[in-house]
């Protein structure tokens, strides 16, 4: 007998599951040693990776009553794109790792659910068939190669894939240190490809002291020298917005703005700089600075309706999910992503109408009690 991916049995399993948290459950319980190291770990101590979780539940919250919230609205947009709910899928390499159908299951729960995705350049499936699958609701996540030429390609390649933005990520110069991924020397299976990042043999002749695969192929292709300078000649390749994801300060974001570019708040799920500021302690001063002249967003952490209204009030226009969509994904494929955002929306519906607000752009900073 065949199996086939999602069984019955995952499939009611992940419909009996009541929040993100037993998704996780299930996801975990689907990966072996490799995925799960990858998917899971934070850098050096965790703190960071800690702290995005501890530092949403400390804030509360000031609800108003008698406000009939029999019709309450969860509808956004960003950057021009409508979205049924302000929540959407932040770039994560590898999704092979988890499900067969890899980035295409996740685009397709994207899609399905009015969200968005962001697709990692370390995806296992090419941008083109992956825009296909997310039907115009697609970002497309840039690490800058030493090969400006490759990087260029990728620009052109997602602006004629139909991507709507371009996601920069700066705070990669090096990839943060995983010590499980270290300890277990973290190896992609020879049967996933990774079509925008260079062939699997230019990957495997590359060489340093890491005992992670993932270490090696990243600092061989990817340039450190990244720096302010190189944003000009990033936005004279195509026409498409540039986000910069993992802007931590009021000064970044400054910068970011005066560049013309949105801000994307992140610590990389606290992968990168451990004891770097959680994201959502971090939102108020970018906020200040930003002062509304360019959307600002958020992942790290986020894994309640009450997380995203708590972003929302802070000054985020929406916020991304890294890890939940991982484990939704190896919980059930397409099935599996659908749930959890599914999940979510329902919690950011009843997280409004319990604080007395009809719809997002109510949400501000008297919901919170600072
Ligand atoms: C397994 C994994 C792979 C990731 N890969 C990328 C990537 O390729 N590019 C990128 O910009 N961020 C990457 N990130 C960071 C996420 O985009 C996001 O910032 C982070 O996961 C948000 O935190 P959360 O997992 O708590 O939601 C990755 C995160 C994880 C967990
Ligand atoms: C290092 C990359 C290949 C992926 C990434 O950003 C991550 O693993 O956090």
């Amino acid at each position: 007998m065949t199996l086939t991916f999602p069984t019955e049995e995952q499939l009611k399993a992940l419909q009996q599951a009541v929040n993100l948290s037993e998704i996780e459950a299930l996801g975990r319980a689907r990966l072996d040693q490799n995925a799960l190291d990858y998917y899971a770990s934070g850098a050096n101590d965790g703190h960071t990776h800690r702290a995005n979780r501890e530092d949403f539940s400390r804030i509360r919250l000031r609800p108003r009553m008698l406000m009939d919230v029999s019709d309450v609205q969860t509808g956004t947009s960003v950057l021009g794109l409508p979205l049924d709910f302000p929540v959407g899928i932040a770039p994560s390499a590898f999704h092979g790792l988890a499900h067969p159908d890899a980035e295409l299951a996740t685009a397709r729960a994207a899609a399905g659910l009015g969200s968005v995705m962001t697709l990692s350049t370390f995806s296992n499936t090419p941008i083109e068939d992956v825009a296909r699958a997310a039907a115009g609701r697609l970002w497309f996540q840039l690490y800058l190669y030493k090969d400006r030429e490759v990087s260029a390609g990728l620009v052109r390649r997602a602006e004629a894939a139909g991507a709507r933005a371009l996601v920069l990520t700066v705070d990669t110069p090096f990839v943060g240190r995983r010590e499980a991924n270290e300890r277990h020397r973290f190896n992609l299976p020879p049967h996933l490809q990774v079509p925008n990042a260079g062939s699997r043999e230019a990957l495997a002749g590359l060489e340093t002291q890491s005992g992670s695969q993932l270490v090696r192929h990243f600092q061989g292709l990817v340039d450190p020298s990244l720096s302010w300078r190189d944003l000009d000649w990033l936005k004279s390749l195509s026409g498409l917005p540039i986000i910069l994801k993992g802007i931590l300060t009021a000064e970044d974001a400054e910068l970011a703005v005066q560049h013309g570019c949105h801000v994307w708040v992140s610590n990389h799920g606290g992968r990168q700089l451990d004891t770097a500021v959680s994201t959502i302690a971090a939102l108020p001063e970018i906020a200040d600075a930003v002062a509304g002249r360019m959307e600002i967003y958020l992942d790290g952490g986020v894994s309640r309706g009450t997380d995203v209204l708590k972003a929302l009030a802070l000054g985020a226009r929406a916020v991304f999910l890294g890890r939940p969509a991982l484990w939704g994904l190896a919980a059930g494929g397409e099935d599996g992503v659908r749930r959890v955002l599914e999940l979510l929306k329902g919690e950011v519906r009843l997280a409004l109408a319990l604080s007395g607000k009809q719809s997002l752009g109510q949400v501000g900073r008297d919901l919170l009690k600072m």
